[in-house]
């Protein structure tokens, strides 16, 4: 297999050259280079192009930079070089000052001494909306996420998976642009985890949202993804940038149908050659 081969890229990219950004272009990091104070090389020189609307999941060895790259999305952290571009803006609200990013992380992180109510509200009150109309923004952030009934249970009420739904909640609250999420879903047993892949799956598809997402499962990045952006071991650059031409739902039968199949050999194949450092 070649290693270098990049497969078709979706139509909205293939009017422009992969290393510019255009008009539909959500998030676009050029060049970038992270160097940790203590001298870890984490990324050298990536280049990524995400378009709106697209599902980009990020795949690579453990310790590649996924994890830096998305904080870096999120404007959580800052790179030693190159830079990134948010709509086009070095402003994380666009060119237009219109977008929002959200991000769930790996661990729900809620506050414990709230109630479900109140952990999703938290972004609102940081924004001071107005109560009514935040409210009826949670509303409508927990019956996207199924929990609707549990707005008033405390965290330690609710098992893992609905703790990570509630962070979901929490990151939709604010009616996001762009979605972040680091692995949001490593720590939940396998059925729990497809369920809420399939749930955001959908809720991408309801949002008109653009979505990053890390994860160490080919069988993840596949079932949810548009495109999925292999990632060498570090210090960590893309060696690969696979579009998924998959169903437009995606469900139980897409998991063990022969394209599903075939996406994750070539995934398997390329992960494999980055971990063994050989691309
Ligand atoms: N704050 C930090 N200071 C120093 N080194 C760091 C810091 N954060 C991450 N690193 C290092 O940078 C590299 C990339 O880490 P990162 O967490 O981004 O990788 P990852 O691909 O997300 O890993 P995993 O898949 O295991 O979560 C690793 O070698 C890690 O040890």
């Amino acid at each position: 297999m070649d290693m270098t081969l990049t497969s078709t890229p979706p139509d909205s990219q293939a009017t422009t050259p992969l290393d510019q950004p255009d008009a539909l272009t959500a998030l676009f990091a050029n060049r970038v280079e992270k160097t940790y104070p203590n001298g870890t090389h984490a990324l050298d020189e990536v280049r990524l192009r995400i378009q709106q609307g697209e599902f980009v999941s990020l795949l690579g060895p453990s310790g590649c930079g996924k994890s830096t790259l998305l904080r870096m999305f999120a404007g959580l952290d800052t790179p030693s070089a190159g830079r990134i571009l948010w709509w086009g803006s070095e402003k994380m609200d666009g060119a237009d000052g219109k977008q929002s990013l959200s991000m769930v992380f790996q661990e729900p992180t809620l506050m414990p001494w709230a109630r479900v109510r109140a952990n999703t509200r938290l972004p609102l009150d940081l924004r001071g909306t107005p109560r009514a109309e935040a409210d009826a923004r949670v509303t409508e952030a927990l019956q996207m996420v199924g929990l609707d009934k549990f707005a008033d249970s405390w965290p330690r009420e609710l098992s893992g998976g609905m703790q990570m739904r509630v962070s979901l909640a929490r990151a939709l609250v604010t009616h996001p642009s762009l979605l972040l999420l680091d692995e949001p879903f490593g720590a939940l047993d396998e059925f729990t985890r497809n369920k809420l892949d399939s749930d955001v799956r959908n809720l991408w598809a309801q949002q008109a949202m653009t979505v990053a997402f890390v994860t160490h499962s080919i069988y993840e990045a596949v079932f949810l993804s548009t495109r999925v952006v292999v990632m060498a071991a570090r210090p960590g650059r893309v060696i690969a940038d696979v579009a998924i031409d998959g169903p437009e739902v995606r469900d139980e039968e897409w998991r063990v149908s022969a394209p599903f199949l075939a996406y994750c050999r070539q995934l398997s194949e390329l992960l494999t050659a980055a971990a063994q450092g050989r691309v």
